[in-house]
Order: C-alpha cells, then sequence, then structure tokens
C-alpha cells in the first residue's frame, strides 16, 4: 500500500513537485505514494480526505504544510512532528470562558498521529483554527486553554479523518511565523517551504520508494 501526502495547498509542495516532476493537479497517483491537495481548512480538508479515502486505501497518510508557533524560542523555519491536534473553536462560550465540545459532551477535542516509522524530529501538540490568531486576548486564551506549540488550519481533520478510518498517520510542519498580530512582513514562508520540502523529499526517498 502507499502514502497518501496531504496538503492545503500545492504551494506548500512547490520543490517537491519540482523534484518529483510532478504534474500540477491537485491528486496526482505515482507509483509508491500519491499526493492530494485539499484547500486550506478544516472544511475542505475533512471533505478532499474523507472523500478520498473512501475510494483508496493507504497505510500512512503524511499531512504537510505551514504552521504559526507560539513559542519564540523555536525558529522560523524549523520542522516540526505534530504529534497531538486540538479542534481549538469548536465549542461554545460561556461568558468569557470556553467549553471545548469535550467538556459540552459531545465528544473528543484532541486527535494524536498514529504511525511506527521513526521521525527524528522535536514532537509537539498543536492546535486547528478556522481563523488564523491574530490578537492579544485570543493568544493568551489559546495558550491558557490548550497549551499549544503550533497553530495550522487542518492538522485535526487530518487526525481526525484518520482515526475514524483507522489510518497511521503524521502531520510534519515547517513555521512560517509566530502567532502575534498580524503582519506578514515577518513571515519567513519560503524558508518554511524549502525545510518542509527538503524534509518531504528524504522522507519519501528513505520510506516509500520500491
Ligand atoms: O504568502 C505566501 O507566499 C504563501 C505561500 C504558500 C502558502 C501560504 C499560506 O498562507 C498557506 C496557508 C496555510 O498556512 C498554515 N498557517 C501558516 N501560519 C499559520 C498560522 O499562524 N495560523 C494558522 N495557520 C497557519 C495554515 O495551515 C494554512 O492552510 C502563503
Amino acid at each position: 500500500m502507499k502514502t497518501l501526502i496531504v496538503a492545503a495547498t500545492k504551494a506548500e509542495l512547490t520543490y517537491f513537485y519540482q523534484h518529483f516532476n510532478l504534474s500540477g493537479n491537485d491528486f496526482i497517483q505515482s507509483k509508491t505514494f500519491d499526493v492530494l491537495i485539499t484547500g486550506v481548512g478544516m472544511v475542505a480538508t475533512a471533505y478532499a480526505l474523507g472523500k478520498h479515502l473512501n475510494l483508496s486505501r493507504y497505510n500512512l497518510v503524511l499531512n504537510l504544510g505551514i504552521a504559526g508557533c507560539f513559542d519564540r524560542t523555536i525558529k522560523l523555519g524549523s520542522v516540526l512532528n505534530i504529534t497531538e491536534d486540538v479542534f481549538a473553536e469548536l465549542g461554545a462560550q460561556n461568558g468569557n470562558d470556553f467549553l471545548s465540545i469535550k467538556q459540552l459532551g459531545f465528544g473528543e477535542n484532541a486527535y494524536t498521529s498514529k504511525s511506527e516509522t521513526k521521525i527524528d524530529l522535536p514532537k509537539v501538540k498543536g492546535i486547528s483554527v478556522n481563523c488564523v490568531t491574530g490578537n492579544e486576548n485570543t493568544i493568551k486564551r489559546l495558550i491558557d486553554s490548550f497549551n499549544p506549540i503550533t497553530e495550522s488550519m487542518e492538522g485535526a481533520a487530518v487526525f481526525y479523518a484518520c482515526d475514524k478510518e483507522k489510518i497511521d498517520c503524521l502531520q510534519i510542519r515547517s513555521i512560517s511565523n509566530y502567532v502575534e498580530a498580524r503582519n506578514k512582513d515577518n513571515w519567513k514562508v519560503g524558508l518554511a517551504i524549502e525545510n518542509l520540502n527538503s524534509w518531504a523529499i528524504d522522507f519519501v526517498e528513505k520510506h516509500t520508494m520500491v
């Protein structure tokens, strides 16, 4: 069986596409791995991945992307293994407090990666959001509630779909920005994509080639 590589945007896999000489499509099949570009966000990701996993079986789903980081001791461009990811906005406001769907009694709000493959990267906890966090009050609330290191817009949806389908999964992200008041000039998207793609090319060559 093959590995399915899942990313929100093609831009995040620019050098991966170039290295393996892949066509520019949103779904690509090769002998040892497939690539699925879902679109940005948990809804697009859950839809595309759920639909796709219904059609094909994989031994591993590998979610790749860039991410924001809450921890300023981690350098921009660092590549991290997100082993736990939380649906951070799914719940209810109760005055100034936030109640997760778990606290509301509607099920799990956190999902984990699952794979026997040894990954030589720092393991961290992430959150997934629909709206990129950009103000101090929300940052404080998210840190108090979840103590996350990274923030993305898809990770928890990938873990959720893989949990439901009982498929191994990994989430590897490179840090493009710190989570702060929005200032795109501070983002190092190019560096993050370069480092992510180098890791991904190496991983695929070591773990999926025949
Ligand atoms: O500006 C660009 O050149 C550019 C090129 C490729 C991709 C992007 C994106 O913004 C990708 C969106 C993707 O990024 C993740 N992300 C990155 N930082 C954060 C964050 O601070 N909070 C939440 N998500 C973040 C997210 O998973 C999006 O899907 C730009």
